[in-house]
């Protein structure tokens, strides 16, 4: 937590963002998420207020119900997912930031892409890895896109607690999902025009032709309801600086 003027903006209390690895624990049988949708592994409220609905929202199958104790750990963090089409800079802006708030967290996820595709660093495994991770209950949530399976680690929840600032990489198409496990996620959308983003997609070169065309068809989702937008269509540079402005901006209504 940096500035305590947008802590009190967002009513952001004493109760969790997210729940403990022990409920997580409970849904060892969920499967990986379908494409577009989002998994939690845990099956009670985000608030702690007793059980909830189960945490996998989008067309997948439902998970069981916790059966651990419906208390998540009281968290004072932020956690802020930064979304957008390919090619808008996500990772670029994320690295940026990184290098000038050090004392925020970058959550480093786990894909299943070999880790030698570069971009941004993350844990790239196996499928047969990702689902035993999945089963064992270590990632706060998960989702499927463009044919690949993404997770974000539960030492999030170590950091929230310990009133960190919490950054992923996220999919839109996930959002409604990790909202529902962590109510008070905040978005921002980090945008360039599609021009734009097809020559640096085909410019970084990390998919081939006909999966840069996919990943161009999804720059036409509509922007998150409640984002705060960042356009990234100049330097870098100037990228990172809008972000941070957004990051201390009040949260637009979602
Ligand atoms: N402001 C910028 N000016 C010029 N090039 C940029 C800018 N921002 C990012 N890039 C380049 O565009 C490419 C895509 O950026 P990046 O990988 O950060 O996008 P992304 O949103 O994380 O994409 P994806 O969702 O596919 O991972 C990279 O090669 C990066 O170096
Ligand atoms: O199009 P949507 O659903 O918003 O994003 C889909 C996924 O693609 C991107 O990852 P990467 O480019 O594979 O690293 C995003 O980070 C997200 O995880």
């Amino acid at each position: 937590m940096t500035d305590p003027r947008w802590r009190a903006a967002n009513g952001r209390g004493a109760d969790g963002l997210g729940a403990g690895a022990a409920q997580r624990r409970a849904s060892a049988s969920s499967p990986v998420a379908p494409e577009s949708s989002v998994s939690g592994n845990t099956g009670t409220s985000a608030n702690g207020g007793g059980p909830g609905p189960a945490s996998d929202v989008g067309s997948g199958s439902a998970l069981p119900q916790s059966r651990f104790a419906p208390t998540a750990p009281r968290a004072n963090g932020r956690l802020v997912a930064v979304v957008g089409p390919s090619g808008a800079g996500k990772d670029t802006i994320l690295a940026g930031v990184l290098a000038a708030r050090p004392d925020l967290v970058l959550a480093r996820r786990v894909i299943t892409r070999p880790s030698s595709a570069g971009g941004e660093d993350f844990e790239g495994v196996t499928a047969a890895e990702f689902e035993t991770r999945l089963a064992l209950g270590l990632f706060a949530f998960h989702w499927r896109a463009h044919g690949l399976c993404y997770g974000i680690p539960c030492s999030i929840d170590v950091d929230l607690a310990a009133g960190r600032l919490v950054l992923f990489n996220g999919s839109r198409s996930a959002l409604p999902g990790i909202r529902a496990i962590y109510p008070r996620v905040e978005v921002i959308v980090i945008t360039a025009p599609a021009g734009v983003l097809a020559e640096r997609l085909a410019a970084r070169g990390r998919e081939r032709p006909r999966d840069i065309e996919a990943r161009l068809r999804r720059a036409l989702l509509p922007p998150p309801p409640g984002a705060r937008e960042v356009v990234n269509d100049t330097t870098p540079a100037l990228g990172v600086a809008r972000f941070l402005e957004a990051l201390n901006a009040p949260a637009a209504a979602g």
